[in-house]
């Protein structure tokens, strides 16, 4: 069974879709990133997945159950971590967490959970007193407090330093290696491309791409951009594959000590995607 199954999900709003009937499938085990600009509609079918908004139309299967449907059962098996959580700013991290924990029937310890989100040394404090991005980081501990199955992140890593990003990467990692479900809602294409087995785009409430980060829309196919400079002249040729020009320019005597060969980020790849739906 998958972890996400999605058929023609249509989500309206006054006459206009939001969601304009998507199909779309996570597998078990698999980190899934959910990527487009403002307004696509990533938000609105992850709520819907979550059993949080109704959907106007399709069919949606969540852990094998229809999230409009489900009981508590079923939610005791997801964790969420949202955009913008409201968090009981006069408890401590270990109460905030141990209060959450008490909610779910195989719960991690409150203790294992503050060492995997790197606030072991805020443990005893309020978390009123905690910078954003801490706050942030209680966010994920109590999205994962619960040992879900499938754990929904919606922009985790918003307001988190460098140094709390990669530790973040390193415990998505970590969860998904214990077969965690992972569907990941980001702005950072870096994120994606660190974290995704497989991606989506959104725009204007359809999926417009779908793949690996190396394939998606084409990117593994596209050219690669060899530069070099021939006697302080810079030149640039585009190729799909370099080894004759590289091999040319070995037998010529070139000065390849400048030699660089890019090919397109997923950033590139995903601006041409979404520009292309402007
Ligand atoms: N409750 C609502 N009522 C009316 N329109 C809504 C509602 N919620 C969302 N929309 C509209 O649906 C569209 C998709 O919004 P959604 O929040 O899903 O986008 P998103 O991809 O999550 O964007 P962001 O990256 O900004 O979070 C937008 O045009 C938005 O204005």
């Amino acid at each position: 069974m998958e972890a996400i199954e999605v058929t023609g999900l249509r989500k309206t709003y006054g006459g206009r879709d939001a969601v304009a009937g998507i199909d779309l499938v996570v597998a078990r085990g698999e980190i899934f990133a959910l990527l487009g600009p403002n307004g696509a509609g990533k938000t609105t079918t992850v709520e819907i997945l979550e059993g949080h908004r109704r959907r106007s139309a399709g069919d949606v299967r969540v852990l094998g159950e229809d999230p409009g449907r489900a009981g508590s059962a079923w939610r005791a098996r997801i964790g969420i971590v949202l955009q913008d959580a409201d968090d009981a700013a006069d408890l401590t991290v270990h109460e905030m967490v141990r209060h959450i924990a008490g909610f779910y029937p195989d719960p991690r310890t409150s203790d294992e959970v503050i060492e995997l989100v790197g606030l072991g040394a805020k443990r005893n404090a309020k978390i009123r007193t905690l910078s954003g991005g801490q706050r942030r980081r209680v966010d994920v501990a109590l999205g994962i407090v619960g040992r879900p199955e499938l754990l929904f992140l919606d922009e985790p890593t918003t307001g988190f330093d460098p140094e709390a990003r990669r530790r973040f990467w390193d415990l998505i990692r970590t969860l998904a290696g214990d077969g965690t479900t992972i569907l990941l809602t980001t702005h950072y294409l870096d994120e994606a491309e660190a974290l995704a087995d497989r991606l989506a785009v959104m725009a204007g409430g359809g999926i417009v791409a779908e793949g690996t980060p190396a394939t998606l829309g084409g990117r593994g196919a596209g050219q690669a951009r060899v530069s070099w400079m021939d006697g302080g002249t810079a030149r640039t040729e585009q190729v799909s594959d370099p080894s004759d020009l590289i091999r040319g320019l070995v037998a010529s005597g070139a000065d390849l000590s400048t030699l660089t060969i890019t090919r397109p980020t997923l950033e590139d790849t995903y601006l041409n995607l979404i520009g292309a739906q402007r």
